[in-house]
């Protein structure tokens, strides 16, 4: 059986955020990620970790200027000043926050000069940061118009040509099922790559029981692939996210 973390920012929103990590730990989550964790104090959120017993898993780089910005600057040609600046803030954000992984978002951008740059960038990236684990994911365009990295084969080549140990693939099932609508071959072709796995159902990115997945059969391909890494809970929930947490029962009792 896998290892199930909340996102947190899509999770008990019902809740203050400080008060979701309890929440999390309280329905048999170990771990928590955050989108953009960048207005809280990174002690209060340690302290909700550690007397929760949670890890805290990943959280997305840039902000720290976050309100109302772009989604990441990684491929975006001409702000690659703005895009390390950021870096080096959100990686000290994440040390200090023991956060497992730090999702390095490659911004609106498209064309050669786009890919250039994010390959110089998450060359760069690797190299400033060598002990945190960075990845990359493939966003679907429906939810994420003009975002630079919206295919998994794309990933993979960038992923190829970086050539660094601690670049790796970010596996989001509801992104590869919306994308190609065979979330599963894409989890064949590029599982291997992955260090973390995020799930929701597809369409609708509810929770991984309806739509076109079939989970179960994804969680039992985790395990036979040997995937070790976390898998967060990425969805929107339909009201309260007590009421729509049936799947991680139906896991933990199987
Ligand atoms: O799937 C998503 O949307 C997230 O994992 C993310 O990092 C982009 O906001
Ligand atoms: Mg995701």
């Amino acid at each position: 059986m896998p290892k199930f973390a909340a996102n947190i920012s899509l999770l008990f929103k019902e809740l203050p955020f400080l008060d979701r990590f309890a929440a999390a730990a309280d329905h048999g989550f170990t771990g928590v990620e955050a989108l953009f964790p960048y207005d809280d104090a990174v002690t209060q959120m340690t302290r909700r970790l550690a007397m929760n017993g949670l890890q805290m898993v990943l959280i997305n780089c840039p902000p720290p200027n976050w309100a109302g910005g772009e989604r990441g600057f990684a491929a975006v040609p001409g702000l690659t000043e703005r895009f390390r600046h950021d870096f080096k803030r959100a990686v000290r954000f994440a040390e200090a926050l023991g956060a497992q992984h730090m999702h390095v978002m490659a911004g609106k951008a498209s064309g050669l000069v786009a890919r250039t740059t994010f390959v110089e960038n998450l060359r760069w990236a690797s190299a400033e940061a060598p002990r945190m684990s960075l990845t990359i994911e493939p966003l679907n365009g429906t939810d994420m118009p003009g975002y630079f990295l919206n295919d998994f084969d794309q990933a993979a080549e960038i992923l190829d040509e970086v050539k660094a140990k601690n670049v790796n693939l970010q596996f989001d099932m509801y992104h590869a099922q919306m994308l190609t609508g065979d979330g599963m071959a894409v989890w064949e072709a590029h599982g291997h790559r992955a260090v973390h796995v995020q799930i929701a159902s597809a369409p609708g990115r509810r929770a991984p029981e309806k739509g076109e997945v079939d989970f179960p059969a994804f969680f039992a391909a985790l395990d036979d692939s040997g995937y070790k890494g976390w898998v967060s809970a990425e969805y929107m929930p339909e009201g309260d996210t007590r009421k729509t947490l049936g799947w991680l029962d139906a896991v933990k009792g199987s």
